[in-house]
């Protein structure tokens, strides 16, 4: 029982190129985000039974996932974040999520810079 509470499938600084910001500039020229993706899963299903069908897809995950963002302009990262946690539920129906969205090059003195968000869709139902 544990270990479905915990099971996830991850998916690390997948890299999406898309319109984001809140400057002017930031409106005609694309940045790079790296989204980072833990989605609660039960791997014991796909685990016993070795069929695709049986798991979350994270090949079919990271293509829905890069056409959403890079789909349309936003300003925020927390945007990006909240819309990606929505899209994980009802299109994959993740039982929860925690979504890092980063955007390196955003203060040039700083190594990195992100937002992280969990959604828990078990707790709200909704
Ligand atoms: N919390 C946030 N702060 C800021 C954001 C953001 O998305 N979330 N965005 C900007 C600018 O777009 C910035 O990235 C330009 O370098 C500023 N603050």
């Amino acid at each position: 029982m544990e270990s479905k509470m915990t099971d996830c499938v991850i998916i690390e600084d997948l890299a999406i190129d898309t319109i984001i910001g809140v400057f002017d500039w930031e409106k005609t020229q694309q940045q790079r985000l790296y989204v980072t993706l833990h989605m609660g899963w039960d791997n014991s299903i796909p685990g016993n039974s070795d069929d695709i069908a049986d798991a979350l897809d994270y090949d079919a995950v990271s293509r829905h996932v890069s056409a959403w963002v890079s789909g349309q302009p936003r300003e925020l990262i927390e945007q990006v974040a909240e819309g990606i946690a929505t899209e994980l539920h009802q299109q994959f129906a993740v039982l929860w999520v925690k979504v890092k969205v980063a955007k390196p090059g955003a203060v040039a003195q700083a190594k990195n810079i992100a937002v992280e968000i969990y959604r828990d869709f078990a707790a709200t139902g909704k």
